[in-house]
C-alpha cells in the first residue's frame, strides 16, 4: 500500500467546486462531501502496483479496425493476460465471441469519440453493448455542455446511462482532459463520483492530447479511494505507465500494450541478469577471499615453524 497525500491546496479547490456545484445543481452540500471521506482524511491509500499487463485495457478503436484486427487484439489480450479488450461498439459480438470463455472483459466506448449526441443516443449505445457482450462502458462526456456550466445536463448524461445498466457493468467516464482545465477536471470528477459512475477516464486518445501523470493525481484527489481513474491516450512506454500508477491510475488504455509489456519484460530481463552477475561476483569474491585466507593462514604457520626451527639451532649453536 502507498499514499496519496492530497496537499491543502487541493482539497481547498475540490471543496470550493463541490459547493460551488451544489449550488447549481440545488443540492445539499453534504451530499457532496459523504462521497469524498477522503477529504478530511487528507490521503488517499493506493494499491500495491504490480504487473503492468494487469492495468492495460487493450485497445483499438480504429474506425477502418477490420475483423482481423479484432481477432488479433483478443488473442494478444489472451497471451498477455490484459484487463480487457476496448473495441468500438460495433466490434463488441466479435470480441465477446472471442473471449466468451475468459476472465477478460470486453469494454465498449459510448458516445465516442466526440461525446456530443444526445443522452438517449448514448444510453441505446449502452445497453446494446452490454446485451452484446460488454462488461464495461467508457462514455465521453459533453465537453461543451461542461464548459457552458450545464452541470444538470452533463450529470444527467452520465446518470442515465449508470441507471440504464446492470451495476456490475462499470461505467468510465472519459473527461477529455486536454481540453479542461484544473477547475474542469475537478467539476467532471465530481459529478461522475455524484452520478454513480466506477471511473474517470483521462482521454479519448482522439483529441489533441492524452494523459498526463499531474492529472491522474488530480483526479484521484477528487473521486478518492472508492472509485478509479483510467490514463489513456498517448500512453507507449513501460515508465510512462507506471508514472500514472504510481499517481493513481488502476486501468491504463492504450493501444500500444503489448509493446509496453515487453518493455517491462526485457527491464526484469536484464535486472535478472545483473541480479546473477552480482552472485556470480560474490561467489567469484568468497572462493578468492577463502583462498587468500588459506594462503596466509598457511604461510603464517610455515612462517613460524620456520622461525621456532632458526630459533633452536641458534640456541645449539651456542653449545
Ligand atoms: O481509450 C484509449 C485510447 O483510445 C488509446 O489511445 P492510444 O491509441 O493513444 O493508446
Amino acid at each position: 500500500m502507498t499514499t496519496l497525500v492530497l496537499d491543502p491546496e487541493t482539497v481547498q479547490l475540490i471543496t470550493k467546486r463541490a459547493n460551488r456545484l451544489a449550488k447549481f445543481l440545488n443540492i445539499d452540500a453534504d451530499k457532496f462531501f459523504s462521497l469524498l471521506p477522503h477529504l478530511s482524511k487528507k490521503q488517499i491509500k493506493l494499491p500495491k502496483p504490480t504487473n503492468v499487463a494487469s492495468y492495460i485495457d487493450h485497445t483499438n478503436l480504429h474506425p477502418y479496425a477490420t475483423k482481423e484486427d479484432i481477432i488479433k487484439i483478443c488473442k494478444e489480450a489472451k497471451e498477455f493476460n490484459f484487463a480487457s479488450v476496448c473495441v468500438n461498439a460495433s466490434r463488441v459480438r466479435e470480441a465477446y465471441k472471442q473471449l466468451k470463455d475468459t476472465k477478460l472483459k470486453v469494454a465498449a466506448v459510448v458516445g465516442f469519440p466526440l461525446g456530443s449526441m444526445q443522452t438517449e443516443s448514448k444510453v441505446f449505445e449502452s445497453v446494446q453493448a452490454v446485451e452484446d457482450g460488454a462488461t464495461e462502458l467508457d462514455m465521453v462526456i459533453d465537453v461543451g455542455k461542461l464548459k457552458s456550466q450545464d452541470y444538470k445536463y452533463v450529470l444527467n448524461d452520465i446518470q442515465s446511462i449508470v441507471e440504464a445498466i446492470d451495476p456490475e457493468v462499470h461505467l468510465k467516464v472519459i473527461l477529455e482532459t486536454c481540453k479542461l482545465d484544473e477547475e474542469e477536471i475537478v467539476d467532471a470528477c465530481l459529478l461522475s463520483v455524484l452520478a454513480g459512475a466506477q471511473f474517470v477516464k483521462t482521454s479519448t486518445g482522439f483529441s489533441t492530447g492524452g494523459a498526463k501523470a499531474k492529472d491522474i493525481k488530480l483526479m484521484k484527489s477528487v473521486v478518492g479511494e472508492n472509485r478509479e481513474v483510467k490514463a489513456s491516450g498517448g500512453i507507449r512506454t513501460y515508465e510512462s505507465s507506471l508514472e500514472m500508477i504510481l499517481n493513481g491510475a488502476t486501468r491504463i488504455g492504450a493501444s500500444k500494450g503489448v509493446q509496453i509489456v515487453n518493455e517491462e519484460r526485457n527491464k526484469d530481463k536484464k535486472n535478472n541478469k545483473k541480479e546473477e552477475k552480482k552472485h556470480n561476483f560474490a561467489d567469484v569474491s568468497m572462493a578468492l577471499g577463502a583462498g587468500v585466507i588459506f594462503g596466509l593462514t598457511t604461510s603464517f604457520l610455515t612462517g613460524k615453524k620456520r622461525i621456532k626451527k632458526e630459533k633452536k639451532k641458534r640456541f645449539f649453536s651456542i653449545f
